[in-house]
């Protein structure tokens, strides 16, 4: 079958490269192969590592290292912009690996694998007679409501426990907290704001009545009806093709990389493989390693960095003196022992060299000749966007692709297709070209139709994209120092198993939340943490107020919509007057104790409406696959938005954006950037210039020798999709 596929489709097929023995490489695309970029941006020289003397003697002789985890990612806000250096023109170059069309179908035990040194295994190859995958039919409609956003799963879980009444703390807890709407301090959606601290004093009272009703209920033991918020975090309906990765991963135990263009539900998919991988191994929790390049992107999922996991330090040193290093390391040892499965996540910013090693690493360790020590592979990341962190040597950085190893230990790779983030396909085409580094005239037409100032009729201005840390710092500065305001500022708690404080604070400045955030009323902010299906990472929003949850439990439960929305004077008298009127009342009923104030952030959705959220603070954890919280910061879960670093925009979903690619220097940094937006409308881009479009040459010969499933397998006449569904569609990878 396979070969008669092969016959079908020549052009499809590729030689195997670098591999010691076959593995399957399935890749699933739609998309055909765009003619070779021009590249551009300073020429990297590419090192292969050798990764030393590898002799197992010395993996015994004892040399005494403390875990050592760097984890530093501030570099990638960069401080100060590169030269940019004209693009020079290469000539496309054979690609160091091939994912070529050796499609193991009949293999679904890794046990089978051979070891790295043995000699190459009879290919088993049978190939389905399936037509191509229907990414229509496959994908939910792309006008749905997108109901997440990118956040580690715990931050869809409900609140730790119910809110009550202040008042009413002392009343006997929730039997099952599970089956019950949990409220939080957030107003319900409302399409205009009304006058704030409008109440009247019999409206005043009537509340008191009702509350004195209330608690006696509950003195009674009766249920007492909590407000209910509107609607819960919704639940995820993946696509098929993530519901295929999904099962490749979680029921077949492949070792996949899964990649696809912004927006492509990598994230999404990524966070629902982890739930349902500690699903799997709830018994034994430290089989899972959730790992990240970076500190910022292993903070997105409550996992640690991969220099972390692996105990290496900087990972400079040679395999032998890594493992040697490892082996007097006792919890790192054991976690290279104890995983089944390694998670991986923004892998276009892993070196290559890095890849090698820790692969060499894990065999080692293990005693285990298979790829990778036989540890599962589970890998995602868009090469096209940021590149590894050159680490300040002379050497350039190398992609994780370029590994001698990777052909070996990724089974499959699988292209996501269907794109979420932008809903107008003609938006997305665009995007789509950039990415590839090859715009057409009319594209780039578009673009610069672009530069056009954004109109909005609501206080919120587009997020600022800059390359550089100090750029972002200067333009949020600038814009707080324009209101006048009270100056508060939030410091974060911070704890952990680290001790040594600056080990940890080094961990935690990698962290989205800062450890200290200055506000004002009318300061532009973005959510850092999913709260409501409405309320997600990456909502843009204005401080309307400071103030204590009683204040704001009382006036969301009488009046809901008392901020107005732009802190002007006639709130602040609102504000007074609503304290003066609780105060006594809360006394009476056995004291509202005037707490900590806290942000009300009004947050203004895509559909115009508005919700307050009362912004108390959240968790972001660095935690190792044992379940020990190595650090965790308690912080206000918000940052300053009327700019962003590109490095902290990648990953999120924005509504209004403004980036001026002049300023852009980085390969793959001007289409992270664009790519954030959801739509035209609420994108401005500024000095577009195609040459600032920079894509690396050897990352679009990767992509170009992916080769589709649809080019090798021969579409049924009856139709274009699965026939058979899903299973089908699985039981081709
Ligand atoms: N199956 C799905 N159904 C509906 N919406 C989805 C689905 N998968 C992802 N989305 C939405 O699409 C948007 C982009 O998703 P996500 O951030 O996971 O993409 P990504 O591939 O990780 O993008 P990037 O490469 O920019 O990080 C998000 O708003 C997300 O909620
Ligand atoms: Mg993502």
């Amino acid at each position: 079958m396979f070969k008669k596929a092969v016959k079908d489709h020549p052009g499809g097929v590729h030689k195997p490269l670098q591999s010691n023995f076959l593995r399957a490489n399935t890749i699933v695309t739609s998309k055909p192969s765009p003619p070779p970029p021009q590249s551009s941006g300073v020429k990297r020289k590419i090192e292969m590592h050798n990764g030393g003397e590898s002799s197992l003697g010395s993996l015994h002789s004892s040399v005494y290292f403390d875990e050592n985890d760097f984890d530093d990612d501030l570099d990638l806000d960069i401080d100060e912009p590169l030269p940019f250096t004209a693009p020079a023109v290469s000539k496309p170059t054979k690609p160091d690996i091939v994912t070529y069309p050796t499609i193991d179908l009949t293999s679904s035990n890794d046990n089978n694998a051979a070891p790295l040194n043995g000699s190459q295994p009879q290919s088993n190859i049978t190939y389905p007679e399936l037509p191509p995958a229907s990414q229509e039919r496959a994908a939910p409609s792309s006008s749905i409501q997108i109901p997440w956003s990118s956040s580690p799963p715990s931050h869809f879980q409900p609140p730790p426990r119910p809110r009550t009444l202040p008042w009413l703390k002392e009343a006997k807890e929730e039997p099952d907290q599970e089956k019950k709407e949990l409220p939080r301090f957030v107003t319900p959606k409302r399409t205009k704001p009304s006058e704030p601290w409008n109440k009247s004093a019999s409206a005043i009272k009537e509340e008191q009545k009702e509350l004195r009703r209330e608690y006696k209920k509950n003195q009674k033991g009766e249920e007492v009806p909590q407000p209910q918020s509107e609607e819960k975090v919704a639940g995820i309906f993946l696509s098929d093709e993530q519901k295929a990765v999904l099962d490749a991963v979680v029921e077949r135990g492949k070792s996949i990389f899964f990649t696809g263009s912004a927006g492509t539900g990598k994230s999404v998919l990524m966070r629902e493989i982890i739930k349902h991988l500690r699903r799997k191994y709830k018994r034994e929790p430290d089989r899972v390693a959730v790992t990240a390049s970076t500190g910022l992107a292993a903070c997105n999922i409550e996992g640690v960095t991969l220099h972390s996991f692996a105990g290496i330090g900087l990972g400079k040193e040679a395999v032998p003196e890594l493992v040697k290093k490892i082996k007097k390391n006792q919890k790192a040892r054991n976690r290279w022992l104890r995983t089944k499965v390694l998670v991986v996540d923004e892998v276009s910013m892993v070196d290559g060299d890095l890849f090698d090693k820790l692969e060499e690493i894990a065999r080692r360790i293990r005693n285990n000749g298979r790829p990778f020590g036989g540890i599962q592979l589970v890998v995602t990341g868009d090469f096209f966007q940021l590149p590894p962190v050159p680490d300040g040597s002379n050497r350039e950085a190398k992609f994780a692709f370029s590994a001698a190893s990777w052909n070996t230990c990724i089974q499959h790779t699988i292209l996501l297709t269907h794109v979420f983030r932008q809903r107008d396909p003609e938006f997305a085409a665009m995007l789509n070209e950039m990415r590839l580094g090859n715009i057409s005239p009319s594209t780039i037409d578009a673009f610069r139709k672009l530069s056009r100032p954004l109109n909005f009729h609501d206080s919120l201005d587009a997020t600022e994209l800059f390359p550089t840390r100090s750029e972002v710092e200067n333009a949020n500065s600038q814009r707080m120092h324009r209101l006048s305001g009270e100056l508060m500022t939030f410091n974060a708690v911070d704890s952990g198993t680290i001790q040594d404080v600056q080990h940890r604070e080094k961990l935690l400045s990698n962290c989205m939340a800062p450890q200290t955030i200055h506000l004002k009323k009318g300061a532009q902010v973005m959510l850092i943490k999913n709260m409501e299906d409405s309320l997600v990472n990456g909502s843009i929003g204005r401080v309307v107020a400071f103030m204590d949850e009683s204040t704001f439990d009382y006036y969301r439960d009488n009046e809901g919509d008392f901020a107005g929305g732009d802190g002007n004077a006639s709130d602040d008298e609102g504000l007074a007057r609503a304290r003066k009127k609780l105060k006594p009342m809360a006394h009476k009923e056995g004291g509202v104790t005037v707490t900590r104030k806290w942000p009300l952030v009004c947050f203004v959705q895509p559909d115009g409406t508005e919700r307050h959220l009362l912004c108390q603070p959240e968790a972001w954890k660095i935690e190792l696959p044992n379940g020990e919280v190595q650090a965790q910061r308690q912080q206000v879960p918000l940052i300053l938005a009327w700019a962003l670093s590109i490095h902290k925009a990648q990953g999120q979903t924005l509504q209004r954006v403004k980036v001026d690619l002049g300023r852009v220097f980085e390969k793959g940094q001007a289409y992270v950037a664009l790519s954030r937006a959801t739509s035209q409308a609420g994108l401005q881009v500024t000095r577009f210039e195609p040459r600032k479009v920079m894509v690396h040459p050897k990352v679009v010969d990767f992509y170009n020798n992916l080769v589709s499933i649809n080019q090798v397998i021969k579409p049924k006449k009856t139709g274009s999709g699965f026939e058979n569904g899903l299973d089908e569609f699985i039981n081709a990878i």
